[in-house]
């Protein structure tokens, strides 16, 4: 039987749909088919054709449609939700969690119809409960509901510890933990540069100036933009965790992840450390924390909790 390109379908046309699917067609991880709600669907299409037509120029063969057909999304790898709506200045991710819960639970319906066998990557805020959200409607297995925060996270931070020391963002390795709120946890214990620890080599003060920038560095780009959030960073950590389940490169990044017991939590969705490969989150890993780091957690994982709490009603 002939090879066949993988397929990816991402949900939400907007600024960080969009700009995921132009990255997933640039890098040839599939063919991608790009939905957003019928009132959209010219508009979508419009979109995807645009990609398409770049593709002689920037010499790549993925196909890039858009449609507002579940139908057309038949039997994706990997499907990517970022439906919903984005805060402005003055909200907080939390501020999203009713109407997007209901637009992430019709969206993993089709998804479940359409995709039984995919791996699904939830980006739509407030993202922990999001993908607890998605993993009761889609009934798949744990490792298959993925969400984003984590990637993100670490690569603020990373940039930001790069431009501190004026080295290369490539030899900078953060780590971020916890939900995807202002109180998420950078490890600064776990950071290093070149292998040295950040500790090191930038003094405590300008390492907390870091860590509380990273925590608010959505919130930064939403006052700057005006009038929505944060769409090319978002979506290159989209394509990062597709490739690393589509090429199965077994990559130690950080993701939203089903806790049944790890760091003392049970049922909760929260970022952690995990390998991403070729069956989702093949594994979590468990850091070991000192009671202050714990404390951290515990913090997020209760602001985690009480945005589910709203979820559950
Ligand atoms: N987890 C993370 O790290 C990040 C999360 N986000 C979140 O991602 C979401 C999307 O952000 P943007 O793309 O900037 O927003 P956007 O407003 O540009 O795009 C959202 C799109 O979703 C579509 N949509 C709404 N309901 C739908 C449905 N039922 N089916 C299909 N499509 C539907 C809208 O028509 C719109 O085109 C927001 O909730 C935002 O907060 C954004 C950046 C980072
Ligand atoms: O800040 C927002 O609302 C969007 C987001 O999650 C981010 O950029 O980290």
């Amino acid at each position: 039987m002939a090879i066949q390109r993988k397929k990816i379908t991402v949900v939400g046309a907007g600024f960080t749909g969009a700009t995921t699917a132009f990255l997933l067609g640039q890098k040839e991880l599939g063919d991608v088919v790009l939905l957003d709600i019928p009132q959209l669907e010219n508009p979508t299409k419009g979109k995807a054709l645009d990609m398409l037509e770049a593709s002689p120029v920037q010499g790549f063969d993925s196909n890039i449609i858009g449609t507002s057909n579940y139908e057309d999304t038949k039997d994706s790898d990997v499907v990517i939700i970022t439906a919903g709506i984005a805060r402005k200045p003055g909200m907080s991710r939390d501020d999203l969690v009713n109407t997007n819960a209901g637009i992430v639970k019709s969206v993993c319906e089709n998804v479940k119809t359409y995709s039984p066998n995919s791996y699904v990557i939830i980006l739509s805020n407030p993202v922990d409960a999001m993908t607890y959200v998605a993993y009761q409607t889609l009934g798949f297995p744990k490792n298959r509901v993925i969400g984003q925060s984590g990637v993100l996270d670490t690569a603020r931070y990373n940039t930001f510890i790069a431009q501190e020391l004026n080295v290369s963002v490539e030899d900078v390795r953060g780590v971020v933990l916890g939900g995807h709120g202002d109180d998420m946890v950078p490890l600064v214990r776990y950071s290093s540069v070149g292998g040295i620890p950040i500790e090191k080599l930038i003094s405590k003060e300008r390492i907390d100036a870091i860590v509380q920038r990273t925590r608010t560095g959505g919130g930064e780009i939403v006052n700057l933009l005006g009038n929505g959030s944060a769409y090319y960073a978002p979506a290159a950590s989209l394509v990062q965790m597709t490739e690393a389940i589509l090429k199965d490169k077994k990559r130690i990044l950080p993701t939203i992840a089903l806790l049944q017991g790890e760091y003392g939590y049970d049922d909760l969705f929260m970022g952690v450390l995990t390998i991403l490969g070729g069956d989702g989150i093949e594994k979590v890993i468990e850091l070991e924390l000192t009671a202050e780091e714990k404390a951290a957690m515990d913090k997020s994982a209760q602001s985690v909790s009480n945005v589910i709490a709203v979820v559950n009603g």
